[in-house]
């Protein structure tokens, strides 16, 4: 049902790139730069005091919507901290999980089409949550080899004092190879376009570092009955339509009444949309659906699996149990998907391309993983040990079995 990733030529290109920065590193990276971005660097990075410089230009307004966004978004990843009890299974047995930040990871912001500050939010405050010890940020150098202001007042405010001037494959393989500017990362995460996105499920599978999921061109998906507002569902389209020609922006209707009724307001409303000629590409790439009700609506919402999903329905909580697969969900005539991109709180980096069948999107979890511990007590080396025995006894491991028989026979057993 999507056209992503499809296309073998991006697979080609995408591994001669990460194998140019493989191995040249910097040098293939400012080449990149000139030959992508159209940039000759003098430097691959932005530093602290540049960056600070920058910020303090940022409007009043715009500095206010960032500390709001910034507040929301900390509240509700902050609430995602989870604190296992642990659990005695046998008496003297006991196990438990703890949780430590992934060490060294890498940040993609999107910058090619339009600079995301509400991206680098997205990755930064969890990462930051979570305690990650080293940042890596990488961004598509600005014409003038320098970064937007917006994106400096978020490193100040995430207190990042480096952006490496580093967009599409080429900051993927930069920060899973690493360079001499660049280090090797743990994890990357971060949405992009179709070369991000190919870069990113390539190094999965050929390098230790792992990546946070595919979070391609942006789609959304759009229940509409009788109850939704034709003006909101047609501008909710438009909004993910105007990310890129290749976005999706799909509405599934109970209706052919509300199908017509919407294809009007959308070309009413992208007359007087800057990006018009984007969402009128993206749009005519997607579809309507009709539907005989809100079951096979949910039904088809399911099986395409879409990265948001709007409800715009009368009884929108009864559907909520009938969600299976979706990123992010808003629900009611008054809940814009906008408001989920930039600042209510929940994360905006979400599988694509029907991924949200298995994966979530981004969230304090993505930053951290989980250590299991367990302890021994001489009492619980009597009650497990045999168990442990026999069942090492029948899969054939003697050396299983020892390991256990000599605790259980120690005369004084430490605790
Ligand atoms: N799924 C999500 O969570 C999510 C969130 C935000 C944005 N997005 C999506 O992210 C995407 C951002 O894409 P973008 O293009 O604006 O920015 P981008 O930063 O992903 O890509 C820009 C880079 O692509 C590289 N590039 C451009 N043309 C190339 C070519 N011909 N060959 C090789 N490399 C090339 C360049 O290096 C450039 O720096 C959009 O599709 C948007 O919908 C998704
Ligand atoms: N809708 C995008 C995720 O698909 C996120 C975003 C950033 N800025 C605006 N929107
Ligand atoms: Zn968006």
């Amino acid at each position: 049902m999507r056209n992503a990733d499809a296309d073998n030529s991006i697979t080609e290109q995408v591994e001669q790139i990460i194998s140019m920065v493989k191995s040249r590193g910097d040098e293939a990276l400012f080449e990149l730069a000139e030959r992508f971005d159209g940039v000759k660097l003098d430097q691959l990075f932005i530093g602290q005091e540049e960056i600070i410089g920058i910020a303090s230009t940022i409007g009043t307004e715009q500095k206010a919507a960032i500390d709001t966004a910034f507040k929301n978004i900390s509240a509700f990843h902050r609430s995602q901290f989870q604190q296992e009890k642990p659990v005695e299974t046998m008496p003297g047995v006991t196990c438990w999980r703890e949780a430590r930040a992934i060490e060294r990871v890498g940040l993609y912001i999107p910058g090619g089409s339009a600079v995301l500050p509400s991206t680098f939010l997205m990755l930064g405050i969890p990462a930051r949550i979570a305690g990650c010890q080293d940042i890596v940020v990488c961004s598509p150098p600005q014409k003038d080899g320098r970064v937007n202001v917006y994106l400096a007042y978020v490193a100040v405010l995430l207190q990042i004092n480096r952006i490496f001037l580093v967009g599409g494959a080429q900051a993927v393989a930069a920060m899973a190879y690493g360079t001499a500017s660049i280090a090797k990362t743990d994890k990357i995460f971060g949405p992009g376009n179709q070369y991000v996105t190919k870069a990113k499920t390539i190094i999965q599978s050929s390098t230790q570092t792992a990546i946070d999921m595919p979070a391609g061109p942006s789609e959304v998906l759009v229940i509409a009955d009788e109850q939704a507002n034709i003006e909101f569902v047609a501008a909710d389209l438009l909004a993910q339509a105007e990310h890129g020609p290749d976005s999706q922006a799909i509405l599934v209707a109970t209706s052919q009444s509300i199908i017509d009724q919407t294809n009007l307001a959308l070309e009413r409303q992208m007359q007087v949309l800057p990006r018009s000629k984007i969402a009128y590409q993206a749009i005519h790439n997607s579809y309507a659906v009709l539907t005989t009700d809100l079951n096979e609506a949910i039904a088809f919402s399911n099986l395409y699996a879409p990265e948001h999903l709007i409800l715009a329905t009368r009884d929108w909580k009864a559907l909520i149990p009938a969600v299976k697969n979706a990123g992010s969900v808003f629900l009611g005539n008054l809940t814009p998907e906008s408001a989920g991109d930039y600042a209510s709180g929940t994360n905006h980096t979400l599988p694509t391309s029907a991924y949200a069948r298995s994966f979530s999107g981004v969230s304090l979890d993505s930053f951290i993983k989980k250590i299991t511990f367990q302890h021994i007590s001489p009492e619980g080396i009597q009650h497990i040990g045999h168990t442990v025995e026999v069942l090492a006894e029948l899969e054939g491991l003697q050396g299983h079995k020892n390991a256990m028989t000599l605790r259980m026979n120690q005369e004084d057993k430490p605790a």
